[in-house]
């Protein structure tokens, strides 16, 4: 049974989660008309840049995570960061945006230098997220659960964020249990989507590797972010 602390923690999350999206002006760049390799590359680096400031603002809402050690907060947005815009762009697909974001988003990744190896696994799981139908509060929390995975390189203090992640778990599970009765595994379904997404994480790293090779420039913040 979710308890009245769980509900308010859900709220919070899910509050935050609604509240910090990409601003609207950025996310209908996307429609413009350029489809060149070069100008969609450009494209979603900004989307990128900007969904990375909005998980900066969207982290500091979870509760308990600011009483991290610092350095733990900084290697816990470096080592999620990449899975939590899998996690979010998928939304997108799965939302199927009214104004038509969702075909020019999957134009623009399709043709942006991404070797079609790493394509390939990416639709899947856009796929596979779109077929879960989760509700705007599992995906804030799934989100949140992602964040606070322990074993990033350099968090130092792992039971702290153990504790943290534990808390969120407990939420998610009885939040799919009530929302999917008639799916028992509907809540290790969602956990199975994790995993993929350690997965597509290592892919990402090979991608940046390629897109450096060809000289692309990231912006400071995800040079920040991702090492590069
Ligand atoms: C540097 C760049 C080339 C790059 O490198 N790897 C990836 C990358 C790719 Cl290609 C796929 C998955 C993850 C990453 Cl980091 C990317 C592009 O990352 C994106 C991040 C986030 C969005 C994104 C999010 C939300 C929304 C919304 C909304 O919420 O209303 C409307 S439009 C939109 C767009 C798109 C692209």
């Amino acid at each position: 049974e979710i308890t009245k602390e769980q509900q308010a923690l859900m709220k919070i999350i899910t509050d935050a989660y609604n509240r910090h999206q990409i601003p609207q002006d950025v996310a209908k760049k996307l429609l413009q008309d350029q489809y060149s390799a070069e100008e969609n590359f450009l494209l979603l680096t900004e989307m990128a840049t900007s969904q990375v400031q909005v998980l900066v603002e969207f982290t500091k809402n979870i509760p308990g995570f600011l009483s991290l050690d610092r350095e733990d907060q900084i290697a816990l947005l470096k080592g999620s960061a990449v899975e939590a815009m899998f996690l979010r762009s998928a939304q997108v697909f799965s939302r199927k945006m009214p104004s038509g974001h969702t075909e020019v988003l999957e134009e623009r990744i399709r043709k942006s230098g991404i070797s079609e190896e790493f394509i390939t696994p990416m639709f899947n799981f856009y796929k596979s997220i779109g077929e879960l139908h989760m509700v705007q509060e599992e995906q804030a929390l799934l989100t949140t659960v992602t964040i606070l995975t322990p074993d990033r390189p350099y968090v130092k203090d792992q039971q702290a964020v153990e504790r943290l992640q534990e808390t969120m778990l407990d939420v998610l599970r009885k939040l799919c249990v009530l929302q999917h009765p008639q799916e028992p595994q509907y809540f290790a379904r969602l956990l199975g989507r994790l995993t993929e997404l350690r997965t597509l994480s290592h892919y990402h790293t090979e991608m940046l590797v390629s897109w450096r090779m060809n000289d692309h420039k990231f912006t400071p913040l995800l040079c920040e972010i991702w090492d590069v």
